[in-house]
């Protein structure tokens, strides 16, 4: 499977590198044009803020939207996730508006700004190793999204049919099962449009 990491700013290299360590083959996507040779999308954590700049700078909310659209995963990871989110609290404009929930941006306050734990994943058999980083949290789903996993009672990992998000880096550690996940979910994609 052919994995993209959008190559606008934040952790693009190191997404890379847990795509290639979970069997598939990563590339980063600097061009809209892009978008139509790889199985699935990633969106890298770094600054919200930033990345939704240059998204539509790069006309990538329209595109990523229309790829989101036709059945394509696409997996936001910490500031990714953020901008995968219908709904941001306060008065910040949303990105993408792909996925129904609510996000807090910044949610663990000065106090907890980073921190690795290992978190139960459903669809993963023993705990995973996450890295927070100046997390989001996602504070409302709707029926839609299925909550993978929580974290001290708050939701850190969701799914809505081919959207992917954690609130955490999984690409900073040597487990890279969520990677697989997301490549399992770009191959499913793959063979319901072939059949
Ligand atoms: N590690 C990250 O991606 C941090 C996200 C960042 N705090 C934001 O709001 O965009």
């Amino acid at each position: 499977m052919r994995i993209g990491v959008l190559a606008l700013q934040g952790a693009v290299a190191e997404h890379i590198r847990s795509i290639e360590l979970a069997g598939g083959t990563g590339v980063a996507v600097k061009k809209t044009e892009q978008l139509a040779e790889i199985d699935g999308l990633i969106i890298p954590g770094g600054e919200s803020t930033t990345i939704g700049k240059l998204m539509r700078k790069y006309g990538f909310v329209e595109a990523i939207r229309e790829y989101a659209g036709q059945g394509k995963p696409v997996f936001g990871t910490c500031a990714g996730l953020i901008v995968l989110a219908e709904r941001l609290e306060g008065a910040e404009e949303p990105h993408l508006r792909l996925m129904d929930m609510t996000v807090a941006r910044n949610a663990f306050g000065r106090q907890r700004e980073s921190f690795e734990t290992d978190l139960d994943v459903k669809g993963i058999d023993t705990p995973l190793r996450a890295v927070f980083i100046r997390a989001p949290l996602i504070k409302q789903v709707s029926d839609k999204v299925d909550i993978l996993s929580m974290y001290k009672g708050e939701i850190v990992t969701a799914r809505q049919g081919n959207l992917l998000a954690s609130s955490y880096h999984p690409e900073l550690t040597d487990d890279y099962r969520l990677h697989e996940l997301f490549i399992g979910m770009a191959r499913e994609a793959k063979n319901v449009k072939a059949e």
